[in-house]
């Protein structure tokens, strides 16, 4: 062989080399039983010879050191195969090393890679997993950027939410070095020789297992540190409602992760005071500790419904999440058309909520629950709904042949165990909304299920002035301005004609928004123009046409990208998206970059209900006790 020129620092790997070439050389012209070595050991014991041959004292030091590592070696298969030292290994384990797991369907699992990213891994890791921010979040940041930064700097930088992705990442708290090891959910299966084998599922969310050695503490650590990262979170949402949905996904969170949104302020739902303050007071007292108490005593579960009823777009449903953030509780929205809830899914949702919050069961009416049937049937216009009402129908009439109930329908029954059954956790407030709360079951209104039923109405000119003076006075956060007070007198007065102009209870309040959006800035032409609108707009309805189009002789010019004061930003958003995940018809939240898109047509276009159905409403008792 002809001779490497290499540094002597590269020698022995030049050796090695070639000895590996002269073993490769001695093999050929082998005998058929010199093959037989080609196994693992054959090859390492000639590669010994062969290294002993040529350099004798690597050769001894590889002899010496040998034995160690395969008696190590053994050692280790011993203690794992044979388990003789297995549950001593453990125990010294257990008993050094606290561990918890945080699953992917655990409330905490989001929050802890929340604390995971804000200890620095955006800086440090070297893969995250992009999170895609829900438009409150997108909305609130790009707030931030006009309150000083540079708009497109803050949008470009902070729109990167991140997650952990899977791997092992330590960090410190509280002088303790915690381990957080980030796995893809598994999934069990058995194999061929009967051994079971976690596999892990791509693309599914991930599970947390976090661990820290310790001498004494045992768990005690660990659950302090997750006390305190929920109490960190929980502080960040002070001013924050988080508004839940269901996941109906086996690997997530029964409510999903939930949507947090700045707290609706229930000033900001206009409605006469003859209705909301009895609602307030009835909560306020029903949350208080001495109700708490009286109700233990007397062994009464501790449980209180409202139905809210009206015409669309009355405010219902912003009320209910106005309401929790008043309370500083979550809501928990349920439509009980939501494909694919049926009874036992819906059980076991109520079965996760906390001790307290609001769950809101929207638009009860339209799951179409009757006795008779004792099963749901949508009622949704979308065609991807027109398209699973038909597919179900047909699966329905599939399984009546074969004697079967249909799976994804809530039953009256399931439902009314659910509200009230015994898993149903106290404190909870329970408020259903309803079109038409004639068409609804006597049972699922009964007194104890539903305590307090109370009538949104259109727009009074109560609310009517109140709705006009919350969009076009200047919030406390606004500069204060030397003409304030003359200011305010102005408003006040432009109020009582706008409300002068529109008939009472004519339109409901969303349709009075969507107007006052589009003048946001021309307090002076919302009223000019507000007699000609609402006449238009209530002949158009009357006629039973899309009012969109009459509503554009009305558009005011838009100058902001967004309303340019705060309680405006509270007053466009809905609090409640729809279903589907688009935004709510009657949803005119101001969107970072483009003009305001308000648009009066909202409630019209979702206006199947009779009106002269709810002139018999208007002349009942606003607030009904179910007492
Ligand atoms: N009384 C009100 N005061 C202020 N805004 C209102 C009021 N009623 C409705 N709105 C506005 O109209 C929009 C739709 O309201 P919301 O969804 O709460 O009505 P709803 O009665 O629940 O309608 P639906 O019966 O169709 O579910 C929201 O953007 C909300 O801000």
């Amino acid at each position: 062989m002809s001779a490497i020129r290499a540094r002597p620092g590269v020698l022995p790997l030049v050796k090695i080399v070639q000895s590996f070439s002269d073993f490769a050389s001695s093999l050929s012209g082998s005998s058929p039983d010199d093959l037989t070595s080609l196994t693992l050991p054959g090859i390492l014991s000639n590669l010994l010879r062969i290294i002993r041959s040529k350099h004798p004292t690597l050769g001894k030091a590889i002899a010496a050191v040998a034995p160690f590592v395969v008696g190590y070696y053994a050692w280790l298969r011993f203690i794992s195969d044979y388990g003789v030292l297995k549950p001593v290994m453990e125990r010294l384990r257990s008993l050094m090393v606290a561990r918890i797991i945080v699953p992917s369907t655990h409330k905490l699992n989001r929050i802890v890679k929340k604390w995971m990213v804000s200890q620095g891994m955006k800086a440090n890791a070297s893969s995250l997993t992009l999170r895609t921010l829900d438009r409150f979040q997108e909305l609130e940041q790009y707030q931030d950027s006009q309150a000083g930064r540079n708009a497109s700097e803050t949008k470009r930088k902070e729109l990167l939410e991140c997650e952990p992705d899977a791997g092992t990442y330590t960090f410190r708290f509280d002088g303790h070095r915690l381990t957080f090891d980030v796995r893809y959910s598994t999934e069990e299966t058995v194999g061929g020789n009967g051994v079971i084998q976690h596999i892990a599922r791509d693309n599914e969310p991930m599970q947390i297992t976090i661990s820290c050695f310790t001498f004494t503490g045992g768990m005690k650590f660990l659950q302090e540190f997750l006390e305190q990262v929920e109490a960190e979170h929980a502080a960040s949402q002070r001013n924050r409602t988080t508004v839940y949905r269901p996941a109906l996904d086996d690997e997530r969170p029964p409510w999903g992760d939930g949507l947090s949104r700045p707290k609706r302020k229930i000033d900001s739902v206009t409605l006469a005071s003859d209705r909301k303050l009895p609602l307030i007071q009835d909560v306020t007292s029903y949350l208080s500790d001495e109700i708490a108490i009286l109700y233990a005593n007397l062994g009464v579960p501790l449980r209180r419904g409202y139905l809210l009823h009206g015409p669309p777009g009355t405010g219902k449903s912003s009320f209910s999440t106005a309401l929790a953030g008043h309370f500083d509780l979550d809501v928990y929205v349920v439509t009980l058309t939501t494909p694919g809830l049926d009874d036992k899914a819906l059980s076991a949702l109520f079965d996760a909520l906390p001790d307290r919050c609001v769950v809101l069961l929207e638009d009860i009416d339209s799951a179409g629950i009757q006795r008779e049937t004792m099963r749901s049937t949508p009622k949704k216009t979308t065609k991807k709904a027109k398209r699973d009402a038909k597919n179900k129908r047909n699966k329905r009439d599939r399984d009546d042949d074969a004697g079967e109930r249909e799976p994804g329908c809530i039953t009256l029954s399931g439902l009314l165990n659910t509200i009230d059954g015994p898993c149903s956790k106290d404190g909870r407030i329970l408020i259903m909304t309803s079109n038409t709360p004639d068409s609804l079951d006597p049972a699922l209104v009964r007194p104890g299920r539903i305590d307090m039923k109370t009538y949104f109405g259109n727009a009074s000119t109560e609310v009517l002035i109140d709705m006009f003076k919350h969009v076009f006075t200047k919030s406390p956060s606004e500069p204060a301005r030397s003409d304030a007070a003359q200011e305010d007198l102005v408003i006040n007065d432009m109020a009582n004609h706008f409300a002068a102009d529109i008939p009472s209870e004519a339109l409901s309040p969303a349709e009075i928004q969507g107007y006052l959006m589009i003048h946001r800035n021309d307090p002076a032409a919302a009223v000019e123009n507000a007699a000609g609108w609402a006449a238009q707009l209530i002949e158009t309805k009357a006629r039973g046409a899309n009012v969109s189009a009459a509503n554009e002789s009305f558009r005011a010019p838009a100058r902001d990208v967004l309303p340019n004061r705060e309680d405006n930003e509270q007053a466009g958003s809905s609090d409640i998206e729809s279903e589907d995940g688009g935004e709510d018809e009657n949803d005119s939240p101001p969107s970072p970059p483009s003009s305001c898109s308000s648009s009066v047509s909202n409630g019209s276009d979702r206006a199947h209900y009779e009106e002269d159905e709810w002139r018999g409403h208007e002349d009942r008792a606003h607030c009904e006790r179910n007492e």
